[in-house]
């Protein structure tokens, strides 16, 4: 049986996903990526043109079965995705689709229902660690959530790992920022991350996916951008970040006086869900995270010692596996177990 697979937005991720399905070999399934597009252009088999998201979607559907992989962050993609699930299957670490207007999250979710069409998003949350597919199961199977909280950012987890450590650390934290950015664990603007919103947005899909409607309108978010630099331009940012290393290192000093460190964390919790940095005692499972590690504990009825998932949360090719891994659930749909 052939898959054919279509991929909008082959940048960082993007690519190490079509570099990962290239190099899978199997005797039942054959993987086919068959066309690209990008902001400007789009690839349709042989041919080259300018990107049109509706006829993108006008030649996947001409070559079922097929599934279109979004890997960009753009908020208008996401706008196409009930039209995409009439007839697609959907793959996407992009969390717009699910943490932005709760009408769009529902008409992905009835498109995907009523076509009998996968969407699956593994990587919006702690990349390629099995965390949505943990959720849906726990939800499925009748248990009931009581908390999940977490270190859910791979650059907040990086910086803080690095900045803020028991005994100690000789670097700043506009260093530890410029050094996420180059790993490639940053949005493409790290102020995503710095300004809490790519956490929020993960505590919304989780919130969404465990049945509470959140709403990043409605959620407690702390902003660690330092206000004069969030309207800035990207690179200003980047170049004026170290004018506040001061600041940072005088809040990471008060943390270790306590001897605690400091960690942005983000709850969904029915009773108020928040994403904010912490103080944390050196006990913590928390304080002891290494590199940009994800930590996510999952209280139910079930566990109420917390279900924990841990391990690499950021990185193109451990984003990659997990939206890799989706595509082979869907292809094992189809042609059974491989
Ligand atoms: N990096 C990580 O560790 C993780 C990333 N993610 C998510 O993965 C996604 C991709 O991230 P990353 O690869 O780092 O981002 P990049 O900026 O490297 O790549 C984005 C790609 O999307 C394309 N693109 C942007 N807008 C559009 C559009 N309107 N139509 C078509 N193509 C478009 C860009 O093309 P062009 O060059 O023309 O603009 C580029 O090819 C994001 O949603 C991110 O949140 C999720 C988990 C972890
Ligand atoms: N920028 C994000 C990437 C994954 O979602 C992070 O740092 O976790
Ligand atoms: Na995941």
């Amino acid at each position: 049986m052939s898959l054919n697979i279509a991929v909008i937005g082959p940048g960082l991720v993007g690519s190490a996903f079509i570099n990962q399905v290239k190099q899978f070999q199997n005797k039942k399934l054959t993987l086919s990526v068959i066309a690209t597009m990008n902001s400007k252009k789009m690839t349709l088999g042989s041919s080259v043109v300018d990107s049109n998201i509706d006829k993108f979607i006008e030649y996947c559907n001409a070559n079922q079965p097929c599934v279109i992989v979004d890997s960009t962050s753009s908020e208008s993609v996401v706008t196409h995705y009930p039209k995409i699930l009439q007839k697609l299957h959907l793959v996407t670490p992009n969390k717009k689709g699910f943490s932005g207007s709760i009408d769009l999250f529902n008409q992905i979710k009835s498109a995907s229902l009523e076509n009998n069409t996968f969407c699956y998003h593994e990587a919006t949350v702690g990349a390629g660690l099995p965390i949505i597919s943990t959720l849906n199961d726990l939800v499925q199977t009748g248990d009931e959530i009581t908390k999940i909280e977490g270190i859910f950012s791979g650059t907040l987890s990086f910086i803080f790992n690095r900045f803020s450590q028991i005994g100690g650390s000789n670097v700043s934290f506009s260093q530890t920022v410029k050094e996420a950015k180059e790993l490639g664990y940053t949005e493409p603007d790290p102020r995503d991350d710095l300004n809490g919103l790519d956490v929020a947005r993960k505590v919304v899909i989780l919130g969404r996916v465990s049945g509470l409607p959140l709403s990043l309108d409605t959620l407690q978010i702390e902003n660690i951008v330092p206000k004069e630099l969030r309207e800035a331009d990207a690179s200003t940012f980047m170049e004026q970040l170290s004018n506040y290393d001061d600041y940072f290192s005088k809040l990471n000093k008060e943390a270790l006086e306590s001897k605690s460190v400091l960690r942005y964390v983000g709850c969904v919790d029915p009773n108020g869900s928040s994403v904010a940095l912490k103080k944390f005692d050196a006990s913590h499972p928390f304080a002891s995270l290494k590199g940009s590690d994800n930590i996510i504990a999952f209280y139910t009825k079930r566990f109420p010692n917390p279900l924990i998932v841990q391990g690499a949360g950021a990185g193109a090719e451990v984003t990659a596996f997990g939206m890799f891994s989706d595509v082979l659930k869907i292809a094992k749909s189809m042609v059974g177990p491989i």
